[in-house]
């Protein structure tokens, strides 16, 4: 909790100011009942009419201050519990965006959704609650004990017997409410992973006709969420009856022992009257403090899922004494003895990949589905570290540059094309920020996707996404390269990124990538695309097969011949062989 509630540091001026009201607002209320004995015990019962007046007028006054702390109060309480609320989300996703795969795979990201959405709703309000009435409860609560014990201290011991075992009562259920509602908090991430994941799918579930299934599984995370919440209303539920049975108990005992006070003259009626209204208003008080108890047990659970994710290691950062100057121009890359797995996963995908890609040069890989391909790739931006091995940029080890420096040269196309919802211009910007119009019109022309957007309803403009227009894999596959061509980057990286281009404008695409003058590798099942790159790596079982031009393979290697065959015919392959 300590760890969240930092977040209020900036705002210790308002938070100051917001007590100071709600304190004023406390006062009142607590003098409110004096008032009360001092109009009845000295006006009322006296018959003195100026008495009434006088200590009416103070209680009228009284009120109206207490209206407008009370109105103050709120307006601080709500700019400070948003600020803060505003602060650790931003501080949240300002940590996931650093996080590496291996922090991911701790966090699912349905959990990762919640934490910052409803876990730090759940702390924002109870920092409102807090600043407007969660202190005022337990303070109310002691004043009220006190100023009972003033007004006349032998009643006021039956108060003093029952509220501290209630006190103590309230911090047990408190304890164990944070268990159950930290519960709650994994069971929500649940229904939300469905909610995403269906969403997400919604085609494939229609196709599918896989409806009654989903909705099967999303009444069974909704029936757990259900279940676990009143598992821990439950809790809160006896709450409240054990603290009316005490505080009843109480008032009974004061009004009993009061009447024989009042008849023998050891209390006067007005004192018996206002620790009533001491005993009635602490237990008001007390009520809130049960359902400020809950926010509070909520709260708790949510603040530990949030210091969680900000307290998570980064482990794929630069080394302390990288040179954050340091760069590189030329775009080579050595592999020298790369093996790697993925993080907690036992299995080894890439067991000792050496191969040396020359500056400018492009580098095809292919091989079976699954054998390590988009896994290689990966390496190159440093998305991952490697287990064992040495990857090398330009002569220099990959992890002595600074992770901005290497990324900012990489223009990387994943294998599934992603768009984010905005205009055209802005997707193919996303690569580079100021880009220029001219600049992005011309990498659109280089990508081959320039003549799709100019039939496009607001050509470069046109919104793209959920609310836009949505593109073919084909043509989402050309922004995406659009994207990463902006950057003018010295490494381009393409996953397999031109599969659902037809031959002439994969050609075209290619020949125009040529005047980048960067180091390409280009994963790819295509021979046609395979041969016109400088060397091609073929990858099996996470292990470099042989590596070689085309022409080299075609006549050394088993392998590229049958994948060769597979794709132009026995007869051409043969005709090819021959006339080598
Ligand atoms: N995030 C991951 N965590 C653990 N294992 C993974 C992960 N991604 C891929 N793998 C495993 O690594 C191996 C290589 O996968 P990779 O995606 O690199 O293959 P690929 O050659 O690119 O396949 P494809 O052509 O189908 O895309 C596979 O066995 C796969 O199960």
């Amino acid at each position: 909790m300590g760890r969240i509630f930092s977040y209020l540091k900036p705002y210790k001026l308002a938070v100051a100011i917001a007590l100071l009201l709600m304190l004023t607002e406390l006062v009142v209320e607590l003098l409110h009942p004096l008032l009360m004995a001092k109009i009845i015990d000295e006006g009322i019962l006296t018959g003195d009419l100026d008495a009434v007046l006088k200590w009416g007028g103070i209680m009228v006054l009284f009120s109206f201050i207490a209206f407008a702390a009370g109105v103050t109060n709120s307006f601080f309480a709500a700019h400070v519990s948003q600020s803060f609320g505003f602060d650790i989300r931003k501080g949240l996703f300002g940590k996931i965006q650093s996080f590496s795969f291996a922090n991911f795979s701790l966090f699912p990201t349905s959990s990762l959704i919640t934490r910052m959405t409803n876990d730090v709703t759940q702390i924002q309000n109870t920092v409102f609650m807090s600043l407007r009435i969660m202190l005022r409860a337990p303070l109310l609560v002691v004043g009220g004990v006190i100023m009972a014990l003033i007004v006349n201290w032998q009643l006021a011991l039956f108060l003093v017997i029952g509220v501290p075992v209630l006190f103590l009562f309230l911090v047990w259920v408190m304890k164990k409410g944070g268990a159950l509602f930290k519960a709650v908090q994994e069971k929500l991430d649940g229904v939300n992973n469905v909610m995403r994941e269906n969403l997400g799918g919604i085609r494939l579930i229609k196709a599918f006709l896989r409806k009654k299934h989903e909705i099967k599984r999303f009444g069974h995370a909704s029936e757990e969420l259900k279940n676990q919440t009143v598992n821990a209303l439950r809790l809160m539920e006896i709450t409240m009856p054990i603290l009316l049975l005490i505080m009843n108990g109480s008032i009974l005992a004061v009004l009993w022992f009061g009447t024989i006070g009042v008849s023998n003259g050891g209390a006067q009626v007005g004192e018996v009257v206002a620790i009533v209204n001491y005993a009635t208003r602490i237990t008001g008080a007390l009520s809130i403090f049960s359902f400020i108890i809950m926010a509070f047990a909520r709260a708790k659970a949510s603040a530990h899922r949030i210091t969680d994710v900000l307290d998570e290691e980064i482990d794929l950062v630069d080394k302390v004494d990288v040179d954050k100057e340091a760069t590189f121009l030329q775009g080579g890359i050595e592999f020298d003895s790369v093996s790697f797995r993925y993080p907690n996963t036992d299995i080894p995908v890439l067991e000792d990949i050496s191969f040396r890609a020359e500056a400018g040069s492009t580098v095809a890989i292919m091989g079976a589905t699954g054998a390590g391909k988009s896994s290689l790739f990966q390496l190159i931006p440093r998305l991952y570290d490697v287990d064992k091995g040495i990857i090398r940029v330009d002569g220099k080890d990959l992890t002595d540059l600074s992770l901005k420096k290497l990324r900012r040269q990489i223009g990387y196309v994943p294998q599934e094309a992603l768009l984010f919802s905005g205009t055209v211009k802005e997707n193919i910007a996303w690569g580079k920020e100021d880009a220029s119009l001219e600049e992005i019109i011309q990498v659109a022309k280089d990508a081959q996707i320039h003549e799709t957007i100019d039939r496009l309803p607001k050509k470069y403009e046109t919104v793209l996404g959920q609310k836009g227009v949505n593109l073919s894999g084909g043509q989402k596959q050309r922004l995406s390269i659009a994207r990463a061509l902006v950057r003018k980057p010295k490494i381009l990286m393409l996953d397999d990124s031109t599969s659902a281009l037809d031959l002439n404008t994969e050609a075209k695409l290619l020949a125009a990538i040529k005047k980048y003058q960067c180091t390409m590798f280009i994963v790819t099942q295509k021979v046609s695309t395979a041969m016109e790159a400088d060397k091609i790596l073929l990858i099996e079982d996470g292990r470099l097969l042989e590596e070689g031009s085309h022409e080299k393979l075609l006549a050394t290697s088993e392998l590229y011949q049958k994948i060769y065959q597979s794709q132009f015919g026995t007869e051409v392959a043969e005709h090819v062989q021959a006339y080598k």
